[in-house]
């Protein structure tokens, strides 16, 4: 029977790239949404760090829906801002969360920085709340550098004034920000695209379900892989995966992993 599971986000362009992109993996799930399930108010996204907010988002609807829930918090941390907006991405501008005023607050910003300092790159992390109060998170991450005005009109937030150093330079060696390029592109080397295809061989084994090609590690590399052993050291909400990320130290509120800490593997969460 195919199993049903939660995407807790209110932002239906980030539901779409999260359906298409669990959609291109092969997994045998129903994915709902918000607007399928019985309305409860927008969680408070109080936290600090992207892995916080995701796990508020994915409780709540756990909590809401008794499925296994998967939430998504990213956003564009700005070097030349001190990794702002970062968990602020949304509320850039203020509370409307308006994606044109977001996107014209951050140019403004930084209209001065020379195009060599405007480095940047976008954050995602997934989380994943099981009913049964198991708890995980996987982080992705884009590199690139911020336009001086906005190009495209694909995608959405940020997208128009970002382009990313993962890709080839057209014939006049122009590139291209992530709003011009396909669905598929985006999808390939984005934030989004790197968690996700990181939650799911998790996903997978927590439903009991066969891990999509492709997306198959190392049993034991995941995190839990030892939940009919002995209880783990820490608390299920303190287990996170991470993906190996390119480049720069994670910005814009979260904490850099700890001295010592494998890019992938098992390290704790921030309190
Ligand atoms: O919290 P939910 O309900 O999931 O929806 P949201 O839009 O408020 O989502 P966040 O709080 O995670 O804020 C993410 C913001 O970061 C920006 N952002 C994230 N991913 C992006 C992407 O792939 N392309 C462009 N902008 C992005 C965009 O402004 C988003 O509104
Ligand atoms: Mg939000």
């Amino acid at each position: 029977m195919t199993q049903r599971v939660l995407l807790a986000t209110g932002n239906t362009k980030k539901l779409t790239e999260l359906r298409r992109i669990i959609a291109d993996n092969d997994l045998d799930l129903e994915v709902v949404g918000l607007r399928d399930i019985d309305p409860y108010p927008d969680p408070v996204e109080s936290e600090w760090t992207f892995e916080g907010n995701a796990l508020i988002k994915a409780r709540e609807g756990m909590i809401h829906s008794g499925l296994p829930s998967l939430a998504d918090d990213s956003g564009l941390c700005v070097d030349a801002l001190g990794g702002m907006p970062g968990v602020r991405s949304s509320r850039w501008n203020g509370p409307e969360q308006e994606d044109i005023a977001n996107l014209e607050l951050v140019l403004r910003q930084i209209e001065d920085v020379p195009r060599g300092r405007r480095q940047a790159q976008f954050v995602a992390v997934m989380a994943l709340v099981m009913p049964d109060g198991r708890e995980f998170t996987t982080r992705g991450e884009m590199t690139g550098h911020l336009t001086n005005r906005s190009k495209g009109s694909r995608g959405f937030g940020y997208d128009p004034i970002f382009v990313p150093d993962e890709q080839v330079p057209d014939a006049d060696g122009r590139l291209r920000t992530s709003a011009e390029m396909t669905a598929d592109e985006k999808d390939a080397i984005s934030h989004r695209g790197r968690a996700v295809r990181a939650i799911l061989p998790i996903l997978a084994r927590e439903l009991g379900l066969p891990v999509p090609e492709g997306l198959r590690v190392e049993p034991g590399a995941l995190p839990g892989a030892d939940r009919e052993g002995p209880e783990p050291t820490l608390p299920a909400s303190e287990w996170t995966a991470q993906i190996p990320v390119i480049g720069r130290p994670e910005q814009g509120g979260a904490k850099p992993a700890p001295p010592g800490v494998p890019s992938s593997g098992v390290t704790p969460l921030e309190p």
